[in-house]
């Protein structure tokens, strides 16, 4: 690993890997890059419009490209990666070769919460659902998941996270 301290958050859609860190980057005064934005913004295009014109395998390749140009940077930073990205093409091999990532497992009534109060189309896992459907959604895309999630160096569980307490587990995992 670098010098640099790079942090990577993985956890399942709406688990709150771009908006805790974005205050993660901020408490360290990193940047803060997102996954998905960065596709978005290389194609002009949403994700829900990536995957309906191109595919899902054509958009986990991209992912797969992007992730690993980002974890390249010469640089400090965090970095929120998509909710299936570190289940594809040894992705999460990859995180951990380069960072510290870290899992955000949030209970499932929390997710399916904030979810339905987002904006769900842009979610294309989660389209034209809602409640139940969104529950059983995240059930059986954690079951997929969960052994690459688990993988990460770092797991917070719960539905708020403190800064303060990540930044001294990641203290901790650098002194290691
Ligand atoms: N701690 C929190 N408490 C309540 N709501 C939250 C919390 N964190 C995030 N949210 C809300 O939950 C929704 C999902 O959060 P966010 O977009 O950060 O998740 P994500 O993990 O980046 O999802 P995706 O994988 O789809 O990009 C957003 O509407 C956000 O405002
Ligand atoms: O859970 C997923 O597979 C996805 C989550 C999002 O972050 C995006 O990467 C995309 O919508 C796919
Ligand atoms: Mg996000």
């Amino acid at each position: 690993m670098s010098e640099h301290l790079k942090v990577v958050l993985v956890g399942l859609p709406g688990s709150g890997k771009s908006t805790f860190g974005r205050q993660l980057a901020q408490s360290l005064n990193f940047p803060f890059y997102d996954l998905d934005a960065m596709i978005e913004q290389k194609n002009q295009m949403k994700i829900p419009d990536i995957f309906s014109r191109m595919g899902e395998g054509k958009f986990r390749e991209m992912e797969s490209e992007m992730l690993a140009q980002a974890l390249s940077y010469d640089r400090s930073f965090v970095l929120a990666s998509g909710g299936g990205c570190p289940c594809f093409n040894d992705n999460m091999d990859l995180i951990n070769s380069q960072a510290i990532s870290v899992y955000l497992d949030v209970p499932l009534n929390d997710i399916s919460d904030r979810l339905e109060g987002a904006r769900i189309q842009n979610r294309p896992m989660f389209q034209g659902m809602e409640g139940g459907e969104i529950i059983l959604k995240l059930k059986n895309l954690l079951a997929e998941r969960e052994e690459y999630y688990n993988m990460a160096k770092i797991k917070l569980s719960g539905s708020d996270f403190s800064t303060e307490l990540l930044i001294s587990e990641l203290i901790h995992q650098l002194r290691k």
